[in-house]
């Protein structure tokens, strides 16, 4: 019999609502009819799932706790930790092994299982059978809706992390309550006395005999599975075996697949999900992060980690480009214009293109009249573009665009999305500027953590009609009111940019100009001459 007090294959847990207030859970239970009968909504109010893994750590960080509690946070569920050992390791292999005594396991356990309600917990690295039983001890005590058990004992790198004598511990004592076991064939073959498991078909036997020990499913996985193009896995609940292949991802950075994938099933039951649909959803995250982090090099070693969380490749774009917004960025402010682009012939990628080589030192784009997709795809090429130049791309009033297309950030004016909720979805590390024209509006865009504002139009413009003009008055006036670095917009060119630098406020960084560039016959040589004017300008102000 499985551990869990009420068997999980009979939880039902639906969500009604993701109210800010976290995820509103509602339990239902089935009677022996099999009808179901509501519990209570309020208890579980506040309640969010929660996976305790019970593991070794890698102090390289791919597998054991650290994947586990990787896994789990990618998959949006909460994970604690009891440690049973603690490994130097990294991506050439396991160096040491250091065991946690068991009284101090048990009283990591107690730490978390009597305080916290614990939906599902993932074993790892059990490194005795004395500690198979201390943990089993443990559950009795405070029991939990189901248990994961990944049979850890040989690293891929060979190394041995759970010896011999834990097999015993892990098919007498472990496996029997288990809901799930999930062993690569290595590990398979171990626990059935070194059964040969090398084919599919082989897996399939092993997945019976296995069964036949007392979990109430079984998943073999083939990872390591040799000369097989998929990654083939089968699942065994004791009736049906499922074959579940994926493409094999041509990477070095496999290490942690498999405590991965356990803690991600973990992860899914603890939600409420049912066992198979867990696994799939599992499987199908595996093959997604590494397929994701495939060319990602970390270590020097022949098994390298993957990046569960999906972030770490546009971190790398991110650290050709400048860490931090740097307001000297504002010297030379190209904004974009699609009806200027269409008069003139040409297309939007030649257009910023040009204003780069011309010395354009941050570029806005401002599609009014682009369809979503057609602007997408515009602001993904320019994005290339710019990063290659090394200056930042920032998109006019679409978060989405930004979003999409990992943009350096986003300019808003007063009547798109305050600057307070693009900041709460954009994350803080995106450039956000706004357009203003009072003291009160710069005061209120540095409030909801804006990095610049926009201050115009300075002189009439026709590319905004019926625009306000503030004069060089109105822009000296919001310079010495505002805390943010400031960009000069609306009529400016090369006649007067000089005139706008001259007003001589320290925190007015440039200038921002549309028909000055985009307007024009050609685009670089323009720009080159806004850029000579501007710095003739600064050198004097100086
Ligand atoms: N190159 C790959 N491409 C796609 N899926 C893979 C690849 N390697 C492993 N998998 C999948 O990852 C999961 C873990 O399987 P694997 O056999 O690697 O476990 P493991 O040996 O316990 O891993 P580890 O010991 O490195 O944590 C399985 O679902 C397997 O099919
Ligand atoms: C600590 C630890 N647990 C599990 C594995 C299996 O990948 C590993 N290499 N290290
Ligand atoms: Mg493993």
């Amino acid at each position: 019999m499985a551990c869990s007090i009420v068997p999980s294959s009979l939880f039902f847990f639906h969500k009604l609502t993701n109210s800010r207030y976290g995820t509103r859970t509602f339990v239902a239970m089935q009677d022996d009819c099999g009808a179901a009968s509501a519990t209570t909504t309020e208890q579980y109010k506040m309640k969010i799932p929660h996976v305790l893994t019970v593991a070794g750590s890698d102090s390289g960080a791919g597998a054991g706790i650290q994947a586990d509690l990787k896994a789990c946070a990618a998959r949006g569920v909460y994970c604690s930790t009891v440690i049973t050992a603690v490994t130097a390791q990294n991506t050439a292999g396991v160096q040491g092994v250091n065991i946690v005594p068991e009284d101090f396991v048990a009283a990591q356990l107690k730490s978390v299982l009597s305080d916290m309600q614990v939906d599902v917990v993932k074993t790892g690295m059990l490194p005795s059978t004395d500690l198979v039983k201390v943990l089993l001890q443990s559950l009795s005590e405070f029991p939990v809706r189901a248990l994961v058990v990944d049979p850890v004992m040989v690293s891929t790198s060979g190394d041995v992390l759970a010896g011999p004598s834990t097999i015993t511990g892990l098919r007498e004592n472990l496996l029997p309550m288990a809901d799930i076991v999930t062993p690569n064939v290595k590990e398979a073959s171990a626990l059935l006395g070194g059964m040969q498991v090398v084919t599919v078909a082989d897996m399939c036997s092993a997945a019976k005999l296995l069964h036949n020990l007392g979990p109430r499913t079984v998943l073999v996985k083939g990872g390591d599975l040799p000369d097989s193009s998929d990654a083939v896995d089968i699942f065994f609940d004791g009736e049906d075996f499922h074959e579940l292949r994926s493409s094999r991802v041509n990477t070095r950075n496999t290490h942690g697949t498999g405590c991965t994938l356990a803690s991600c099933i973990a992860a899914e039951l603890a939600k409420g999900s049912p066992m198979l649909s867990a696994v799939k959803v599992a499987k199908c995250f595996v093959e997604t992060a590494l397929d994701y982090s495939k060319d990602i090099v970390i270590g020097s070693g022949p098994q390298g980690p993957f990046d569960h969380l999906l972030r770490l490749k546009s971190t790398s774009r991110q650290s050709h480009r400048a860490e931090a917004f740097n307001p000297s960025d504002l010297f030379l402010y190209a904004v974009t214009d699609s009806g200027m682009n269409k008069k003139w012939g040409r297309s939007i990628t030649d257009a910023v293109k040009a204003a780069l080589e011309g010395g354009a030192t941050i570029i806005q784009l401002r599609e009014k009249d682009a369809d979503t997709r057609g602007f997408l795809e515009a602001a993904k090429a320019c994005l290339q573009i710019c990063c290659v130049h090394g200056v930042p791309l920032l998109i006019n009033d679409r978060i989405d665009i930004a979003l999409a297309c990992d943009a350096d950030g986003v300019h808003l004016g007063q009547s798109d999305m305050p600057a307070r909720s693009a900041r709460a979805l954009l994350g803080p590390d995106k450039i956000i500027g706004v357009s203003c024209k009072t003291p009160e509006e710069a005061h209120q865009a540095w409030i909801d953590g804006a990095n610049y504002i926009g201050c115009g139009g300075v002189y009439r413009t026709n590319t905004k009609a019926n625009n306000l003009t503030v004069g060089l008055d109105g822009l000296k006036t919001v310079c010495l009111a505002s805390k943010l670095p400031v960009v000069a917009i609306g009529g400016i060119g090369i006649s007067n940019a000089s005139d706008v630098m001259k007003i001589g406020v320290s925190n007015l960084k440039g200038v921002a100009v549309v028909s000055a560039l985009f307007d024009r016959e050609c685009i670089l040589p323009e720009s080159k001459k806004l850029h000579a004017v501007l710095m003739d300008a600064v050198q004097r102000v100086k």
